[in-house]
């Protein structure tokens, strides 16, 4: 059995950690922290693990992470990146869902992130964890960078078509709208029920921190610069991301076809047939991102639609498939879960 210590077990992307690794067959829960409710039992904080999961959560200080095999860091930005010396020092794995092992230039980091890196070195070292680009050196990482939830999104819409070198890369778009749950758990006066519930609106349009990770990875893709332009939004739902990208096309290409060989080997990534409108309710509380690749009128731009649910592909469901890559698990297990919506 593979010992779990969660940083951060109160948060939401840390209830969705254990929505999937309670039921996973070969995980065992050891450690899950919280400042504020230590000594309280979990299912009491989340009733929908009641019988579940058996821990009272413990203060990060207290809890024996040195004991795990892997420890899942589910906290604000600027936390793994302190601890995770001392843990792989101790011979402990450690999956990072927050950002501070995803951006190699630390100077960019730093400006994007507004704080000094505690471990420059642990980031030469951590592998980007996107399984559908790095599986091989996924397996053997000793600091994993789980990554955004729409860096996901985007990066996955937009890869097939970097990789076939069919579009004019100095001007990609990708205008994408998340859900709240995006935003995190924690009281914040733009998620309230009434700011949030029945508005839409765009934000970061002058840069926002997810930019320079998907750039890294198209610019990895591509083998050169690429011009992006990322505008993020907050839309009235509670979980979900829905991108939809656009490019210049430099060649005629068979899109569909394009797509469907790019992922055919891919568990989690489900290319609809032509002409589709993917749905994000169509892969909430799934690991799956569902693409559909569109041609309009026959012009030279190709519009692609992308959805994940933010929690789970674009998080936890992302982060417990890098767990089973690194640990030799069947990469689907504990994640083999139909959609909760049609
Ligand atoms: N929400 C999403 O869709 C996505 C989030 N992420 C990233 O994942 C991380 C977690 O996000 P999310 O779950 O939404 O955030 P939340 O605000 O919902 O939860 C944060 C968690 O971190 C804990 N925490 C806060 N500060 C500290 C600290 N100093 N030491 C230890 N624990 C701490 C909190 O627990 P307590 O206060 O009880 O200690 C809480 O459980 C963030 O970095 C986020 O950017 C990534 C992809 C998608
Ligand atoms: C809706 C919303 O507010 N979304 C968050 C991004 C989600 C997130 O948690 O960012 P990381 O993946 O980098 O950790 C935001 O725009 O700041």
């Amino acid at each position: 059995m593979i010992k779990v210590g969660v940083v951060g077990g109160t948060g939401y992307t840390g209830v969705e950690l254990l929505r999937l690794l309670a039921r996973h067959p070969q995980v065992s829960l050891t450690a899950i922290t919280s400042r504020g409710e230590a000594g309280l039992p979990v299912a009491d904080m989340f009733p929908s693990l009641r019988g579940r999961v058996d821990l009272r959560f413990v203060a990060p200080q207290d809890a024996a992470l040195d004991q795990c095999d892997v420890v899942f860091f589910a906290t604000p930005n600027g936390i793994a990146m302190k601890q995770a010396a001392e843990l792989v020092a101790a011979g402990v794995r450690v999956i990072d869902l927050a950002a501070d092992f995803r951006i190699r230039d630390i100077a960019e980091w730093q400006k994007w992130y507004g704080m000094e890196h505690a471990a420059p070195e642990l980031v030469e070292e951590a592998v980007y964890g996107l399984p559908e680009v790095n599986r091989e050196q996924i397996r053997s990482a000793r600091v994993l960078a789980n990554p955004g939830c729409y860096p996901t999104a985007v990066q996955l819409g937009f890869l097939p078509l970097i990789e076939a070198g069919v579009v004019d890369l100095g001007h990609l778009v990708a205008d994408a709208k998340s859900g709240v749950s995006g935003a995190g758990r924690k009281a914040e006066v733009h998620t309230l029920f009434a700011e949030a519930a029945d508005s839409f609106k765009a934000y970061g349009v002058p840069g926002h921190r997810h930019l320079p990770e998907i750039r890294q990875g198209l610019v990895r893709a591509a083998g050169q610069q690429v011009g992006l332009t990322f505008v993020p939004h907050l839309t009235p739902m509670i979980r979900g991301i829905h991108a939809t990208l656009y490019a210049k096309l430099s060649s005629d290409v068979d899109l569909q076809a394009l797509y469907e060989k790019r992922y055919a080997a891919e568990p989690f990534v489900d290319v609809l047939p032509a002409g589709s409108h993917p749905e994000t309710r169509s892969v909430r509380a799934s690991n799956i991102c569902r693409i559909a690749v569109h041609r309009p009128q026959g012009q030279d731009v190709v519009v692609v639609l992308s959805v994940i649910d933010n929690l789970v592909k674009g998080a936890a469901g992302q982060a417990v498939q890098n767990m089973n890559i690194m640990f030799g698990c069947d990469e689907m297990l504990g994640l083999d879960i139909v959609p909760v919506s049609p």
